[in-house]
């Protein structure tokens, strides 16, 4: 199955605005600041050349420099999240933007599309305590446990001209009722989730809530910081990430770049894998054995020289990835999509699936 590369990049801001577009009365009329954090994903052809995600890191830090440190409305009128997403956009001025986002502040933002869809998102937290019923005897999550669990409701809206998409204190307003059901709750004793796994919860609060929020177009449901689940009203995504260490050398970099020597990064890996719901597990795959079967991989690669690997002479992210998509199709054939991030701010999102990437990444 052919697949889609995306370069992905992040580069952080610190600013001050007002926004008058806000109505009458709304805290974020008064001047105030924000620790920004502006996101692109770019797709990436091989006929563009090397995949390089550093360059495109770069580039977008350059990009926002202007807006580091400054008073946004000197810049940008109406310094909203989508407005200054589309100032970004028009600077970058690079071909297969897929998307580029803004969030204000880790709990919220906007990422605008190439058709000129708003794509708005808030993060929420609660505490809970949960077991499995219905896992085999001894697995960890048949014992009472709790998290802290993380919910992103995601909502798709047409921008068109306006400044503001989707007031991110509306899908506050919504979640209230459903926080004062699940903090500080035990999840198996809520009417619907007796079998409380991600999926099933992010498909209880997307049945809450679609009918009140008509644009929700994900529940995205992070169980712990590693693992989730996404849930669209149809299909179910389920990500597990690890980290690991390595060394590399690019040897095909250009002349003078440090990169031809010996160095090193902490990378994350996400894989992502879109699977039919087991009916009588209520969850997709067990993010416990995603993890088993990446191990005999995992370990070749953590604390390891990954050009010194049979096949990866290249140990760029995007080469990397194909490299891990190559070995792991076999043992899990619902993965769809891995993403690879060599440091917070650069990596790359190989896609296959029949779904497009979602958030997070
Ligand atoms: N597809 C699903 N798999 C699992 C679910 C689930 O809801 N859907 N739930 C669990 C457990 O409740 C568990 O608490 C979380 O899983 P896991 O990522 O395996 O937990 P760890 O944090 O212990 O993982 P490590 O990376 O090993 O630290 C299990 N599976």
């Amino acid at each position: 199955m052919s697949a889609t590369l995306y370069r992905l990049a992040s580069a952080p801001f610190e600013a001050a605005c007002h926004v008058g577009a806000l109505p009458e009365g709304h805290r974020a009329r008064r001047l105030h600041g924000h620790s920004y954090l502006a996101r692109v994903r770019v797709r990436h052809a091989a006929a563009d050349g090397p995949c390089d995600c550093a360059g495109l890191a770069g580039r977008l830090a350059a990009t926002v420099a202007p807006l580091d440190y400054a008073y946004l409305n000197d810049i940008v009128a109406e310094p909203t999240d989508e407005n200054l997403a589309r100032w970004i956009g028009a600077r970058l001025d690079l071909p297969g933007v897929a998307a580029l986002g803004i969030q204000s502040t880790p709990l919220a933002g906007v990422d605008l599309d190439a058709g000129g869809g708003a794509h708005v998102w808030r993060r929420f937290r609660f505490e809970a305590a949960h077991r499995l019923p219905h896992v085999p005897p001894g697995h960890p999550c048949g014992r009472m446990h709790g998290h802290g669990f993380e919910v992103i409701l995601h909502a798709q809206t047409a921008l068109g001209t306006r400044d503001l998409a989707l007031d991110h204190d509306h899908l506050a307003a919504l979640w209230a009722p459903l926080h004062a059901e699940l903090h500080h709750a035990c999840l198996n004793d809520l009417p619907g989730l007796a079998n409380p796994t991600s999926e099933l919860l992010a498909a209880w609060i997307w049945a809450r809530l679609k009918g009140v929020l008509p644009e929700l177009s994900w529940v995205t449901v992070y169980e712990t910081v590693s693992a989730g689940c996404h849930y669209d009203g149809h299909h179910y995504r389920i990500w597990k990430e690890q980290r690991f260490e390595a060394a590399l050398q690019l040897t095909r970099a250009a002349a003078g770049d440090p990169r031809r020597g010996l160095h090193g990064h902490s990378y994350v890996v996400r894989l992502h894998l879109a699977a039919p719901l087991d009916t009588v597990m209520g969850w997709t795959v067990d993010y416990g054995e995603v993890k088993a079967l990446f191990a005999p991989l995992y370990q070749q690669i953590d604390h390891h020289r990954l050009d010194a690997l049979p096949g990866l002479d290249q140990a760029d992210p995007a080469s990397l990835a194909q490299w891990l998509r190559e070995r792991l199709h076999a043992a899990l054939p619902a993965l769809d999509r891995i993403d690879l991030f060599e440091t917070p701010a650069c990596g790359v999102a190989l896609c296959w699936g029949g779904l497009g990437p979602a958030l997070p990444g």
